[in-house]
């Protein structure tokens, strides 16, 4: 059974059509990466799985519901997590809370507990800094708890970023441009940090990433996708040397 189906999924910004009958089949415990040149429409394609935006046409169906149309929040609690080509962090706040507010966003707190710290309030949040404090030692980040997110540098602050995202156990992980930004060290300690995290998580992966050495050497799939369309879906060595994609990123040949 597919965690992600994506059928026909359209999408305009006024004339632009950014995304054109997108369509993808994503298997539970799969690793696929979305590639493509700039402006490819990648970027919009996670706007539209995690609700930021409203299809023009199309369908979503994740863990067995049809969640087109659904508000961001509520399609993050239904099992996804993201992170994003630039980082976003609370700058200012602690590494700890950071990930600890990734985990209170996801519990419905009523009005009255939250304003009153009832007791069950203040034990929950207890829970939280625990399992924050958990995330953040299997990150290699635990040293830097009460730091405040901005003085990381910037490889850890990615690594933070999906501290935050993993610390309510999605099913699926969106990670857009993971590499970005990255020595090669990085990158490759990036790569094992990724593979472990899709073992031990058991995670469904998609993500998006112009480096290559990522993409063949993690992901089991790779979609390529140009001025909207998609022109390849297969094993990332395919399409290394597949004639569309060659087009695509360097130009056609007179
Ligand atoms: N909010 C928006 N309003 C108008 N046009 C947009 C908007 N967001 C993206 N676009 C346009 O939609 C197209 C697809 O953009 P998108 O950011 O999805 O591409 P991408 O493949 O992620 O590119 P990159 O690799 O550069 O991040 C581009 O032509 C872009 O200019």
């Amino acid at each position: 059974m597919p965690l992600l189906e994506i059928t026909e999924l359209s999408h305009r910004f006024g004339g632009l059509q950014a995304v054109a009958d997108f369509s993808l089949y994503l298997e539970n415990g799969g690793l696929m990466g979305l590639i493509g040149p700039n402006g490819a429409g990648k970027t919009t394609i996670f706007n539209l799985i995690t609700g930021v935006y409203p299809p023009t046409t199309g369908r979503i169906c994740f863990a067995g519901r049809e969640i087109t149309g659904w508000p961001g929040y509520r399609i993050m609690a239904a099992g996804m997590g993201r992170t994003f080509q630039n980082i976003r962090l609370f700058k200012d706040l602690s590494v700890l809370d950071n990930v600890r507010l990734g985990a209170s966003a996801q519990y419905p707190y009523s009005f009255l507990q939250t304003i009153g710290r009832t007791p069950a309030f203040n034990r929950q949040e207890r829970q939280f800094i625990v399992q924050a404090m958990e995330m953040l030692e299997r990150f290699g980040l635990a040293r830097y708890a009460q730091t405040p997110a901005r003085q990381l540098p910037y490889g850890e602050q990615r690594r933070l970023e999906m501290a935050r995202a993993l610390i309510s156990r999605p099913k699926l992980l969106l990670l857009d441009e993971p590499a970005a930004g990255m020595n090669q060290a990085e990158t490759v300690a990036l790569i094992e940090l990724l593979r472990k995290l899709w073992r031990e998580f058991e995670l469904t992966i998609l993500l998006i990433e112009h480096h290559m050495g990522v993409v063949l050497n993690l992901c089991q799939q790779v979609l390529v996708l140009d001025f909207g369309d998609t022109i390849f879906v297969g094993p990332p060595q395919e399409a290394q040397t597949h004639p569309k994609v060659l087009e695509a990123y360097l130009g056609k040949e007179k």
